[in-house]
């Protein structure tokens, strides 16, 4: 049965004032990546193997097993189809579960390529690249995950055996979460504290092997076991993240990842010439993938709400006519549309940050560290900007999608549930908008001594300017002029991260001003990083784009994102003076004169995503529309539709109605 609600997508779809097919290589980012894509993504949805709409049916064990089949299947396509790094990787991801594959290609290679010398690559790459072994990382403790430096793992030199021996001192220096150790990973790189000549020497990464490749039992010494059930159903229960604890292991001296320091056969422990933080070098990767991935959840998301609120209607109609859609609903859009922006926006500086780090990773390899507070900064700031949004933008996609999107059949339960730990893992969000706000009042204290700020920061050095400048916005137009925004958010970034600065240097010890200041602190990091993004968004609209209207809708969400945020964070642009409350109205008025223009385009701006209806799982975001009919075969899919008398009747329903007859006949 194909209901009238399908026609609403193709008349939403004939709305469309843009060309789709060229904003969808712009969302690639290349029609290349695009070709790969969308073809690792259709062999995804046609292959049953892949098939996910059962997940959140499933008990712990099948869910894991099941994962293990994807993962195994993952593995035999790419290598049968003799895919690339890049096609596996896209193949992997629309696969769209949590397993060990994305802690062993995502952190173990990366870390083992980041932190081992030469001869360590060439042992371990081989065997790692070719599954030989499969690894994780584990860092986190039960008792220590945000302070790195409070690890108590230890990793003890003994120079009579030339051996590392790896113990947990204690059941809070137990490892405790990383991901693919709890019941699959044959290796770990683990971070311990390096301990020679009785001096400890600081936390360094160690590879060791926990399970017999002839029979995946755990390695003498090594008690290990998964964690135990996480938040939401299906979700990340795919993943075995698990526990593991050192006895005393020994491991060979060269299993030390030693591109960083070296402890020699004498027990020595000579550093190299670069800072410490490159040991971190692991987790600056991942914080930039995972800010690409928030785009990927974010929008996934926004396309399920945009589709289903041009389908679901309420209200409006005389004589019971046709009703409204929910989309031309002005709250309606307020909400969605600003999400829809942010989901564009994070693909761009998403996007940025690669080439950031790509730039980065060429200039340490040239021995040139400089960039790398900033790449931290970034990263860290970036990774919790998007994540948070996104896991609230998730949250509100399901209130926008009424009581439909409370069910696991609207795809939004479980991505919710998937992705809110994007906001602890890698750093939680507020531990990271600490270090960004570190640097940033590094910066400003660095400006006090003639010292020109860089990069991201670059802003900073028009010191003057941005203390002084009121806005000069005097019509709702003028806050479509990219001078015009970005002078605003600039200042009130700037003013916010100058007050920090002053404020702490009031305190007896700058460590006591930091810790008090924390709140004002995090929120001058928050406006840094949504200058960042801004800016970003700002300087992809200017640029050539292909596509008949591409660029025009580009330029419309450009501006939802910015007068959004201004909206949002009305308090601070006011408080410091940036813009006035006269001002603050005509950016919101601008913002639902672009509410309506993006009202007829937004169906299409989320066609251009390019995702299947497997990997949005989702009966209300379908491509087609056919929402109700979806919902209904769903609902009689459920297991607990199998019978239609229930399993429980006879012991627990019967009784209770029996009980309730003689209490009436009484
Ligand atoms: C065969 C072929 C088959 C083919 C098959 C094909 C299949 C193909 C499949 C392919 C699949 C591929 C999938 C790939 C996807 C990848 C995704 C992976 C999945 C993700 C899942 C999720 C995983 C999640 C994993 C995890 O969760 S893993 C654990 C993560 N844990 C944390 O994140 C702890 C946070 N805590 C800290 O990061 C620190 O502890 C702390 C707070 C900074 C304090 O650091 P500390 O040193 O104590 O103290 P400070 O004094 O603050 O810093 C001192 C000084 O260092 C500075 N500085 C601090 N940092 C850093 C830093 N980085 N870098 C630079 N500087 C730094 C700081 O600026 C300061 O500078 P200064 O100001 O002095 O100049
Ligand atoms: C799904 C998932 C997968 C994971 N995978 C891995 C993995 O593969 N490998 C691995 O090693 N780890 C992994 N982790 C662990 C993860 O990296 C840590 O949980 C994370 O770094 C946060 O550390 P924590 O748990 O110690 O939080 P805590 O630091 O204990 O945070 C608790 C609260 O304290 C606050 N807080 C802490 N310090 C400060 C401070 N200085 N100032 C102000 N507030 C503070 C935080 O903001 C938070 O609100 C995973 C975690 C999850 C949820």
């Amino acid at each position: 049965m194909v209901v009238a609600s399908v026609d609403n997508l193709a008349d939403e779809r004939s709305k469309a004032q843009f060309d789709v097919g060229a904003m969808k290589i712009v969302w690639a980012g290349s029609k290349h990546v695009f070709d790969v894509t969308d073809r690792m993504a259709r062999i995804v949805a046609s292959d049953p193997e892949f098939r996910k709409d059962n997940r959140t049916t499933l008990g712990r064990k099948e869910l894991f097993k099941n994962t293990l089949r994807k993962m195994a299947h993952v593995v035999k396509r790419a290598n049968e189809l003799r895919l690339t790094e890049e096609e596996a990787s896209k193949l992997r991801f629309f696969v769209d579960e949590p397993g060990y594959l994305d802690l062993h290609w995502g952190m173990f290679v990366p870390a083992i390529k980041g932190q081992g010398t030469e001869e360590q690559q060439e042992k371990w790459l081989p065997l790692a690249s070719r599954m030989e072994i499969i690894g994780c990382y584990a860092q986190t403790e039960l008792g220590h995950g945000s302070n790195v430096q409070g690890l108590e793992t230890t990793a003890t030199f003994d120079p009579k055996t030339d051996e590392f021996i790896i113990h947990s001192p204690s059941l809070t220096s137990y490892k405790w979460w990383p991901g693919g150790l709890g019941k699959v990973s044959t290796h770990v790189v683990v971070y311990a504290r390096l301990v020679s000549g009785g001096q400890e020497h600081g936390i360094y990464g160690f590879i060791v092997q926990l399970r017999s490749l002839d029979d995946h039992t755990p390695l003498p010494g090594i008690i290990i076991g998964d964690i135990g059930t996480k938040f939401g159903s299906g979700a990340y229960n795919t993943m075995d993240n698990g526990f593991v604890c050192f006895n005393r292991v020994r491991i060979p001296r060269n299993h030390m990842l030693m591109r960083f320091c070296q402890v020699t056969r004498e027990g020595n422990v000579c550093l190299s010439d670069v800072p410490k933080q490159m040991v971190y070098g692991t987790m600056v990767y991942v914080r930039q993938t995972i800010v690409s991935d928030a785009s990927w959840a974010l929008s996934r998301a926004v396309c399920i709400a945009v589709r289903y609120s041009a389908i679901r209607r309420q209200f409006g109609s005389q004589d019971r006519g046709i009703e409204t859609q929910v989309l031309d609903y002005k709250t309606q859009q307020s909400r969605l549309f600003p999400l829809l922006a942010s989901a564009y926006a994070f693909r761009f500086v998403g996007e940025w940050l690669k080439w950031l780090y790509a730039d980065v990773t060429e200039r340490l390899q040239a021995n040139d560290f400089s960039t790398l507070p900033e790449a931290h900064a970034c990263t860290a700031g970036l990774k919790s900007l998007t994540t948070s949004v996104t896991a609230d933008a998730i949250e509100e996609c399901r209130k926008l999608c009424g009581g439909h999107g409370y069910l696991c059949s609207s795809g939004l339960p479980e991505l919710f549930a998937v992705y809110v730990p994007a906001c602890t893992y890698e750093g939680d969000n507020v531990v990271l908008l600490l270090q960004v706000a570190r640097f940033l009042v590094k910066t400003v204290s660095r400006l006090a001594a003639g010292k020109k700020p860089v990069g991201t920061t670059t802003y900073m050095g028009n010191a003057e300017h941005l203390m002084q400048c009121k806005s000069s916005a005097s019509s709702p137009e003028d806050w479509l002029k990219p001078s015009v925004v970005l002078e605003a958010f600039e200042a009130r970034a700037f003013r916010l991260a100058v007050a920090c600065a002053r404020d702490i240097s009031k305190f007896s010890t700058p460590e006591a001003g930091f810790a008090e200041l924390s709140i004002d602190l995090v929120e001058a990091a928050i406006a840094h990083c949504e200058v960042i993004v801004v800016s970003r968004f700002i300087e992809k609209v200017q640029q050539d784009i292909p596509g008949d209207g591409v660029k025009e809708q580009l330029q419309i969400l450009c501006f939802i994102y910015a007068l959004h945020l201004i909206h949002k964070h009305s308090g601070e642009f006011l408080s410091t003076g940036c813009i006035t409350p006269e001002q603050a109205t005509l950016a919101n008025e601008q913002l639902r004169t672009l509410y309506g223009q993006v009202r007829p385009n937004a169906v299409s701006l989320v066609d251009a995503f390019n995702y299947t209806d497997h990997y949005l799982g989702s009966a209300l975001g379908r491509y087609d529309g056919n929402v109700y009919a979806t919902l209904y075969a769903q609902a009689l899919r459920d297991p607990l539709n199998d019978t239609v008398v229930p399993d429980g009747y006879e012991e627990f329903i019967r009784p209770v109605l029996k009980q309730t007859m003689r209490l009436s006949r009484l």
